[in-house]
């Protein structure tokens, strides 16, 4: 099987033989243009021969009808994902319609009936997401650390920081620590703010950035780097059936 994940920066994609493990994986940046970014691996996925394409987009229609063109010339079943407020594994209160498929995917790849969870999406955005006993409540976006930077750097005049570090969140006596600090505590603030509100939910982090921010957390926290993946397993295994 061949699992894309077309996020809001990067494509991923990863290879998985018969019982799940991973043979092949990668990720590139799309910028914005993810039909010509898969074009450019359509030799590399004829290779590699899977018998089904599953696939995660937070991209919208136009470009996942770009990328449906480009994925045709294949000849390999593919599909997108759809996310299903009504679905057996995790029933969501959010809007169906609006939630992002890559959220929910990280969601459904965490989610387990027994327990009360808090999944929290370390990507372009930050997510954070309760769930409890497979009952998705809702949740909140942030801009991650370096969107936060990028706003504060356009939206004024005497800040002019493109460039530093995120590793503490003491406060600053520069402008640079003062804006790296400012930003990793809005992000780490609020996932103990989350953490304290409901302290019987598991803190479980993926994404690119989940270590920086795990660490200043003030609870142990779970990292899991396939989330993702887990959830586009289960997605597919289940509507197959
Ligand atoms: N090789 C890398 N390329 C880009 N970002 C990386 C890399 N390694 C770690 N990161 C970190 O990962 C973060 C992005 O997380 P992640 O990979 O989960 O999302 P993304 O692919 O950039 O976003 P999305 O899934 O929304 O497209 C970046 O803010 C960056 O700090
Ligand atoms: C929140 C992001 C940007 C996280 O990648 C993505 O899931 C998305 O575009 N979601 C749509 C908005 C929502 O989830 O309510
Ligand atoms: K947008």
């Amino acid at each position: 099987m061949l699992w894309l994940d077309l996020g809001n920066t990067r494509l991923k994609y990863w290879l998985t033989d018969d019982i799940g493990q991973i043979i092949s994986h990668d990720a590139t940046q799309h910028l914005q243009a993810p039909a010509e970014l898969l074009m450019g691996l359509t030799d590399r996925f004829e290779r590699y021969a899977p018998d089904f394409i599953g696939i995660s987009s937070v991209l919208g229609d136009e470009l996942n009808a770009k990328v449906s063109k480009t994925l045709s010339r294949l000849n390999i079943p593919f599909e997108f994902v759809h996310v299903d407020a009504e679905y057996p594994l995790m029933r969501s209160a959010y809007d169906a319609n609006q939630l992002g498929c890559d959220r929910w995917l990280q969601m459904l790849g965490a989610v387990d009936k027994t327990k009360r969870q808090c999944v929290i999406g370390c990507g372009t955005a930050v997510t954070i997401d309760l769930i409890d006993h497979a009952t998705h409540l809702g949740g909140y976006i942030f801009p991650n650390i370096y969107l936060q930077r990028e706003s504060l750097f356009s939206g004024t005049k005497q800040i002019t920081i493109s460039n530093g570090t995120f590793d503490s969140i003491t406060q600053g006596t520069t402008t640079q620590d003062a804006v790296h600090r400012g930003i990793l505590l809005s992000i780490v603030g609020a996932v103990n703010e989350i953490s304290n509100r409901h302290p019987n939910f598991e803190l479980i982090m993926t994404g690119g950035d989940a270590q920086m921010i795990a660490q200043h957390v003030n609870r142990s926290v779970r990292i899991r780097d396939d989330l993702l993946l887990n959830g586009l397993a289960r997605y597919f295994d289940h509507s197959k059936k």
